[in-house]
């Protein structure tokens, strides 16, 4: 066999030569061609081989961007490169999801979803948490996304064994790949006692280990870089405090706000060109320069963070394509709220029950406008099924001062519950009350439930926290008075 194979070798060699004398002219040369491929009729074949393969590709046009989405201006971001690839898997067009990317599939027998599958950020907060009991309620698959920093998993425990719930511990600073339909996007500290603890992470919730801007920008960078991937409809909380402290009241949408951008220090304006250039770099650590930065502010790493947020659903709704809602959510409250949160309603309510004073904040004459958060919820859930980008305010127009708050719950608690005044915070809004209009007339929602009707629901839910089962009997009789 191989003595065979070398004599073959030789024969070819000793042809190749016979064919292969230096031509002396170009001409000559292609006519000797033609006439040895006339002779050896494999090459000939080969000849009509290549022919047949070149008009193939020129009848049938191979390229690359059947395979790709439209060209974007906005970078899918702050996700391994590897996971780019999973936009073009075959099984994303087999979901009936929203994104312009995945459009026009039919989908095969056999393979429609039952339900929609949603992302919750922030899923074990107190928020979330309803939202997720509505989801699944419903019949959704449902994967909560909560770092734990407020959300408590007893919030969501009741839903451990379903198939349909999943649970992740996952900071949303950092990347996340999950094949969803939807992304509820709610993943931030929201009472200011928090935020104002980690204000660089409030900021970039997206980052690092700083928590309001972080979260609010770099969190939502990578929840919109997601949705972006997948075809998802993305969802923002937003917030009322975008409206800072309103010269407009009540405010409405198109209210541009009346914010602090700087608190006590004046680094703002750098923040988010630090956090775009250097995040690969601070997910291994946060440079010093930039905690120098942010170290003062007060606020407006929750203000300032949620506006960028808003800046940016809208820049990859308007750039890419991704279809969004924003929400803006007034105060809010209810059963699940973190006890010692620091806000107001969850400050006087334990105040009241531990008969401690409730602390009024300054003169206690600021308003601010209450809303239940099973009303909250249902205006989320409306205006993510709904056709509107946003913004929409979603918060109860009914208008409280501090001092009528305490007076309020007094008279669901203890009706000799002590007032204690306190300096106020810096930057307070004086006065804040949505106008609704939009959501009533697009959306079709309004508060249902007022304060002193979901007052006490909260109430039963801190006094069995507080004080466990035994010591319910008193909050209700106190309630029941009321
Ligand atoms: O114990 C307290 C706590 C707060 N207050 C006052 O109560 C008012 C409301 O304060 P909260 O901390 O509850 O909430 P804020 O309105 O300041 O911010 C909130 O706005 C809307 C949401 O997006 C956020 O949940 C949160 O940032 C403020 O005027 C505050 O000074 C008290 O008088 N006593």
């Amino acid at each position: 066999m191989g003595s065979e194979l070398i004599y073959r070798g030789h024969e070819t060699q000793t042809q190749a030569d016979a064919y292969s004398p230096k031509p002396p002219k170009p001409w000559l040369s292609i006519t000797r061609a033609i006439r040895y491929m006339l002779r050896e009729k494999r090459l000939v074949f080969v000849f009509v081989g290549i022919v047949i393969a070149t008009l193939v590709f020129v009848l049938l046009p191979f390229s690359p961007a059947h395979y790709s989405h439209k060209h974007h201006p906005i970078p899918d971001s702050y996700f391994p490169s590897d996971s780019t690839q999973l936009s073009h898997r075959p099984f994303y067009d087999h979901r009936g999801g929203f994104g312009a990317a995945n459009s026009g599939g039919k989908i095969p027998l056999g393979l429609k979803r039952k339900g929609l599958r949603i992302v919750v950020t922030g899923g074990a907060g107190f928020v979330g948490s309803h939202l997720v009991d509505r989801l699944m309620g419903r019949g959704d698959s449902v994967i909560v996304v909560d770092n734990f920093f407020t959300g408590r998993k007893e919030n969501v425990m009741h839903h451990f064994g379903n198939p349909k719930f999943e649970l992740i511990r996952h900071d949303v600073v950092e990347p996340l790949l999950l094949e969803v339909d939807q992304i509820y996007h709610l993943a931030c500290p929201a009472s200011p006692v928090h935020y104002k603890f980690n204000p660089v992470k409030t900021i970039i919730s997206f980052f690092s280990d700083s928590i309001p801007f972080w979260t609010n920008v770099v969190g939502t960078l990578n929840m919109l870089g997601l949705a972006k991937r997948v075809g998802a409809r993305f969802l923002l909380t937003s917030t009322s405090e975008v409206y800072g402290d309103p010269l407009q009241h009540p405010q409405v949408e198109t209210y541009w706000g009346n914010v602090n951008p700087i608190g006590e220090s004046d680094s703002r304006f750098f923040i988010p060109f630090l956090l775009v250039l250097r995040y690969r770099k601070m997910t291994t650590g946060l440079p010093p320069l930039l905690v120098f930065l942010t170290s003062g502010g007060v606020r407006s790493c929750y203000d300032e963070g949620k506006r960028t947020a808003e800046t940016l659903t809208m820049d990859y709704h308007r750039g890419a394509g991704v279809e969004v809602r924003i929400a803006r959510i007034f105060n809010t409250y209810g059963p699940r709220m973190c006890i010692d949160d620091g806000r107001v309603v969850s400050n006087f309510v334990a105040q009241a029950l531990r008969k401690e004073p409730m602390t009024v904040y300054g003169d206690g004459k600021q308003t601010r406008s209450f809303q239940y958060v099973s009303d909250l919820v249902e205006g989320l859930i409306r205006l993510m099924e709904g056709e509107h980008v946003g913004p929409f305010n979603l918060g109860n127009p009914g208008e409280f001062t501090m001092l009528e708050l305490a007076q309020v719950v007094q008279e669901t608690i203890d009706p000799n519950a002590k007032i204690e005044f306190r300096p106020n915070t810096e930057d307070d809004p004086h006065k804040r009350k949505p106008d609704i209009s939009k959501a009533k007339d697009l959306l079709g929602w309004e508060p249902k439930v007022a304060l002193r009707k979901g007052l006490p629901l909260m109430v039963s839910d801190f006094q069995q926290r507080i004080f466990g089962d035994h010591e319910e009997g008193s909050a209700v009789s106190n309630m029941s008075s009321s």
